[in-house]
Parts: C-alpha cells; structure tokens; sequence
C-alpha cells in the first residue's frame, strides 16, 4: 500500500516537518560467542572489500577454505573470555552512548532529535537503524560512526554500508555524515582528562603508550589518512598534557593476517621495553571509543602477560572513553553544527 491515500500535498505520515535523526553507528559484533555466531559474524565482517583488499577470486577462497574454517572457533572463545551479562561490550556501551546522547540532546532542547544504534557488521543492523529513523517519520539523518580518526575501513566502509540501503529507497532523507573527529577539542580535552585522572591516581609511569587498532600499511601509501590522523590525536594531547618528548608513544595493534600493518607493533613495542629498563607503562587506545575485544581481551589480558613475562612490572590500562560525561558532550559537540 502506498504511503500516501491520494496525490495530496499533505503525506500520512507527517513527514514534511524535518525532524532530525542520529544514526550513531559502530563496528559490531557476534550476536553470541559461540563459533556458528563468529562464522556468519566473520564472514559478513571479511567479505567487505574495504577490509580485505586482496583481489576478490582468490580471497574468497582462503576466506571460505581457511579463515571460516578455524578462525571463529579461536574468536569465540576470546569472546567468551569478555562476555557480560549485557552481552558484548560494545554493543552493550554503544547502546548506553545513544541514550546518554539522546537525554543530553533533550537537556540542550532539542527535543524532537532521535538517537538509534546501528553496527556496520551484526545487530542491530544499519538497515534496521535507518528502518527505524523513517518509522519515527524522519528526514533528516546525521551518521555518526564512532570512530575518532577516518579510515576507509571503518567511516568509509560506514558510508557505502549506508548508501547500499538508502538506494533501495524511494524517498532518500537529507543525509549528513560525520567524517572521524580525530582533533576535535571536546574528544581531546576528554582524552587528556581520562588520562589525567590515571595519572593522579596511580603516578607517572615511564611510558604512555597509545595503541591505535592497525591497518595493512599498504592502505597508507594508497592513500587511507588514518595513520597521519591517529599520530596528530596523540600530539594534541600530548601538547595538551604538557608531557615531555618521546614520553607518550604511539603504536598499533590487532594485526591481522600475514602482510605488514602499520607500525610500530604494540606487542612487539611493550615486549622490548623490560629490556630497556622501562617496566612500567600505562596504556590506551584512542581510536576505540568503547571498550571491546580488541581492548579488554588484547590490551587488558594478551599484551600485559606479554609485558609482565618480558620483565615489566607495572601495566594499567586506561579505559576507553565510554560513557565518561565529558564524552557524551564530545559526541554533542562532533554533531552540533549539523543540528538545527
Ligand atoms: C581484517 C582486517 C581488519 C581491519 C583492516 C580492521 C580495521 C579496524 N577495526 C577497527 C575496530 C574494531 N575491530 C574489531 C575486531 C576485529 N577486527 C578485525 C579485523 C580488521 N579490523 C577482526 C577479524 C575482528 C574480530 C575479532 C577477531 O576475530 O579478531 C573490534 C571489536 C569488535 C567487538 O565485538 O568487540 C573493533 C571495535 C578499527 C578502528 C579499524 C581501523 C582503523
Ligand atoms: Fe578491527
Ligand atoms: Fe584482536
């Protein structure tokens, strides 16, 4: 049935007064850890040729020979290890993002703006969120994927995630999209003062280590700028914390497969240091904005037994900025000049 009874200039459904929809999206995960989850999980998640870009005939044979054959089983039981009641991590601080943003939108009066979450891989799915706007009558729609710095992976898999299911549409909304907001001043200040407050509490420790989840480093000579993105992230902090030289360091994690991926490693960074004297680091990972396998299993478990058994002796890791205040008012401020 139509949407409209008859050719009027007054649609049913109301949808002529331009109310503004969130779509705040991040990466998603298994809707359960178990290995038949991680398989259709991880065969949505490879199969984007923004993720893997080898040429599509031979990657799909490793991917359906190999990796779906022994990588969910091993997955998910690094997933079990991070489960909660809520169920993942970060499905769970997404949701919780959304509401704190969409009160916070009330408190600053915009009341007729909707928050919906939305991940690019699993559930809830961008097609849902979207689905979910236009329910709500609207028609105006601020994609907000929650990662700080830009990289084709992530924003720019988002993007084509977004206009695959706005194609199949008739009436398209009018479409915004935050494009990373990795020297926003609001995301910097909540940075220094999540860090601040570590440092307060616990003391300096020899190195802050800022671990950025990596990319193949072929993705930066062809031109993806997240590497120049995460670098300045650190800088703006670092300037903004006063900290000395060569004192906060930057490195990437989460490689994977056999290619090289920027550099320098964390693993291989946090395992050198107990030799070189350094036995007591603190460590967070900026381009996560929440906590999720990658930093509850990789940072908090892997790397700080990789560290201790290396010699270190002091490891913290700083969590993810979360639900933190001072990031909610970040997001606020990341979409604020698109408001009306
Ligand atoms: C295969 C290549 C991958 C690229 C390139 C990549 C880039 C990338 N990913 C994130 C954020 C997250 N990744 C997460 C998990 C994860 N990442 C990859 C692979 C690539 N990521 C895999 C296969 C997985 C799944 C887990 C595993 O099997 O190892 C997560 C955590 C999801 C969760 O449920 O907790 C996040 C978040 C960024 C920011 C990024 C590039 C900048
Ligand atoms: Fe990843
Ligand atoms: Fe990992």
């Amino acid at each position: 049935m139509s949407r409209f009874s008859a050719i009027t200039d007054k649609p049913h459904d109301g949808r002529f007064n331009k109310k503004t929809g969130i779509l705040l999206t991040n990466l998603g995960s298994p809707d359960a850890p178990t290995t038949a989850a991680l398989r259709t999980y991880l065969r949505e998640f490879l199969s984007d040729p923004r993720i893997v870009e080898i040429p599509r005939f031979i990657w799909m044979i490793i991917l359906y020979c190999f990796v779906l054959t022994l990588r969910p089983k091993r997955s998910a039981a690094l997933y079990k290890s991070i489960w909660t009641e809520n169920g993942s991590p970060l499905t769970h601080i997404t949701r919780e993002q959304s509401k704190r943003l969409a009160a916070l939108l009330k408190d600053k009066g915009h009341h007729d703006t909707e928050v919906v979450m939305a991940m690019r891989y699993g559930n809830p799915s961008i097609e849902a969120g979207l689905e979910e706007l236009r329910e709500k009558g609207i028609t105006r729609v601020i994609v907000l994927p929650m990662y700080p710095q830009y990289s084709s992976t992530t924003i720019g898999s988002t993007f084509d995630a977004v206009s695959n299911v706005l194609r199949k549409w008739r009436w398209v909304p009018e479409l915004h999209f935050i494009n990373g907001y990795h020297d926003n001043p609001t995301y910097i200040d909540a940075l220094a003062a999540s860090i601040s407050e570590d440092l307060n509490a616990h003391g300096m420790p020899q190195k802050l280590v800022f671990s950025y989840h990596g990319t193949p480093k072929l993705f930066l000579d062809n031109g993806d700028p997240y590497y120049c993105f995460c670098m300045q992230t650190t800088r703006l902090v670092a300037e903004k914390l006063g900290f000395e030289k060569d004192f906060a360091v930057t490195t990437f994690q989460s490689r994977f497969g056999k290619a090289e991926w920027l550099k320098p490693y964390t693993d291989a960074t946090l395992e050198s240091y107990p030799a070189e004297g350094i036995k007591d680091v603190a460590i967070l990972s900026p381009a996560f904005s929440a906590d999720c396998l990658e930093t509850l299993e990789e940072l908090e478990g892997e790397n700080r037994e990789n560290f201790e058994h290396a010699g270190g002796e002091k490891y913290r890791y700083i969590p993810a900025l979360n639900t933190r205040d001072d990031h909610i008012n970040a997001m606020f401020e990341v979409i604020k000049p698109l408001l009306k």
